[in-house]
Formats: structure tokens, sequence, C-alpha cells
């Protein structure tokens, strides 16, 4: 077994200018990296338009799901960052809509039941599917086991389970009706693994991994899991915009999905993980990582190969 060794700290303007000069492309995680929330992490911006200008290339990888990537290109232009369009936002509602028709063959035009928000409905509709449930108003009521919206509709082809904050008992039992009918034979997608997400005012929030954990709990069902860390994705990605492996970073805040993603895909030869520390990992969690990588599962690819404060500090020194 290799063991991995202990990240490089980006700390000057040499160890900076290395880092940028070494990749052509960057991955971009979204919550922790770029913004919180509503609010673009300060000095952020200016890195992006530092990478414009040195005509590197990047796309952002999210694992929230609750936004279409066009909801997406409108919050990138509220915040400031010019020349974001579709074309370079990865959410996870658009690698499920994706599984659909490439590990399910199931062709446009079939319903999709939906625990999530508007991103995934508006993915389906985008590419021709009809979306059920989702943010219908009749999930928004106390739960009534005699309430229509708990009938399965026969025609559904497949559940998808991503980001919400509308997680209600109607929303939960109307979801596991899908997931268990027909001997639990229609196929389950889950938009996201994480745990958290760094939420404004200092606050760590609930994520979508956690819905799609207890859609998969409740119905003792395995899912697809469509987002980071899956190579699957990943490859997509990469083929999607001609990013050679070798020469791209992917940045993230996350350990077990932005960094796992980045080494277990091989990204930079096996050095493409970069950790920002704005987001939900913390130095001393780092630490204890590196201290203890065999209490994690899968600890060494866990590990990420450069970590630095904030994606603005990459360009202060510069
Ligand atoms: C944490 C995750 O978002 P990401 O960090 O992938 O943008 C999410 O909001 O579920
Ligand atoms: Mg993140």
């Amino acid at each position: 077994m290799t063991i991995k060794a202990a990240p490089v700290r980006i700390n000057s303007r040499e160890s900076a200018e290395a880092l940028i000069d070494r990749y052509d492309n960057f991955l971009f995680d979204c919550d922790g990296v770029i913004w919180l929330d509503e609010k673009a992490i300060p000095g952020v911006l200016r890195t992006i338009e530092y990478l414009n200008a040195k005509g590197k290339k990047y796309v952002f990888v999210t694992n929230n799901s609750s936004k279409s990537r066009q909801d997406y290109v409108s919050k990138f232009a509220k915040m400031g960052f010019k020349g974001i369009t579709k074309d370079k936002v990865y959410p996870t509602c658009y690698a499920a809509v994706a599984a659909l028709k490439d590990n399910y063959k199931i062709e446009p035009g079939a319903k999709v039941w939906v625990l999530g928000d508007s991103g995934i409905e508006q993915e389906l509709i985008e590419e021709g599917y009809i979306p059920l449930g989702g943010t219908d108003e009749r999930l928004n009521v106390a739960f009534n086991p005699n309430d229509e919206i708990l009938k399965v509709d026969p025609e559904v082809k497949a559940v998808i389970v991503g980001s919400t904050k509308e997680f209600n008992y109607t929303r939960i039992a109307s979801t596991l009706q899908y997931l268990l009918y027909n001997n639990k034979s229609i196929p389950f997608i889950g938009a996201n693994i994480d745990r958290t997400y760094p939420g404004p005012e200092g606050l760590i929030l609930p994520a979508g991994g956690s819905v799609v954990n207890y859609m998969h709990y409740t119905s003792s069902r395995e899912f697809l899991n469509v987002g980071k860390p899956s190579t699957v994705f990943l490859d997509s990605i990469l083929s999607h915009n001609g990013f050679d492996r070798s020469k791209t970073l992917m940045v993230g805040d996350t350990l077990y999905t932005d960094i796992k993603f980045g080494n277990d895909g091989l990204l930079g030869d096996g050095s493409g993980s970069l950790l920002v520390l704005s987001g939900g990992t913390k130095l001393p969690d780092l630490n204890h990582l590196i201290q203890n990588p065999h209490s994690f599962e899968d600890g060494e690819s866990l590990i990420p190969s450069f970590f630095i404060e904030s994606l603005a500090t990459l360009t202060e020194w510069l």
C-alpha cells in the first residue's frame, strides 16, 4: 500500500505561482469555496479574474442540486462573476438527469418522481422528462394516509433525491411509496452524499446527502450516487470540456467528496487536489486525518495534495 505524502501548504508567492503554472484547468466546488450560501467568499472573484487573464480554463462542480444550471448562471452574475455560462456549471441535478439516459436507458417523456428542489425539476423538463413530486404544493401539507399524493403513479420510471429544505413527512412518505413499489424496482438516484454544508452566519447545516441517506435507510435500498466523488461524473466533465486529466486541479472544501473526487480521478497525475479551509473542513480536521488516515474509510484517498486558507489567498501574493 502506498502512503500518500502529507499535503503541501500554499503559503508563499513561489508556491502559489508554481501551483497555477502547473495546471491548465480547474474544477471548483461552490459551497465553501466560491460562496457561503448567498454571499461570495471575499476575494474569490479576484482569483477567478486572475485565472481568466492567464487564459486558464475552469468549471464549477457542485453537489448542491437545489438550483438548475440556469439558476447558477444567474447566481454567479449577481455576485459579479463575468462570463459564467451554463456549460461551465455542473450541479448534480444535471448529473442525475444525465444518469436517467446513460445508466438506466430511460427515454425523455418518462415521468420521474423527485424529492428535492426546483433544480432537479428544471433539468428534467429541459431534457423532456416529466417531474412529479418536487415542489408540488400538494406536498406542503400535514401527513394524511388518505391523501391522493400517496398513491403511486405506475408510469413513474425513476426516483431522484437531492438537496431540499422542504423535508416534511408527506414528502418522505410519498417518496417511500415509489422506492418500495413493485419489489423496489424503480431506480433510485441520489444527487449527493454530503452530510452538511457551510451555511451563512458560520452555521453548519444539513446537506442533501442527509436527505438521500434518510430515504436509503427507510427504504433499505442502495442508491446510485451521481455526485462527487463519482468518477463517472468526473470523466464526463473532463470529456465535455476536453480537459487533460494530468493538467487539471480539483479545488474543494470537503474531504470525502471534493478531495476524493480529485484523488480517485487521478487528476494532476495523482497530485490534483487542493483543499481550501474557507468551508466545512478546518485545519484541525485536516491534521486529524493526516495523523489517523486509517481511522477513516479509505482515508488515504481523502488526503489533499495541497491546502490553502481560501481560494482568495491564492492570488493575494501575486
Ligand atoms: C456541500 C454541497 O455543495 P458543494 O460544496 O458541492 O458546492 C451541498 O450543498 O450539498
Ligand atoms: Mg463544498
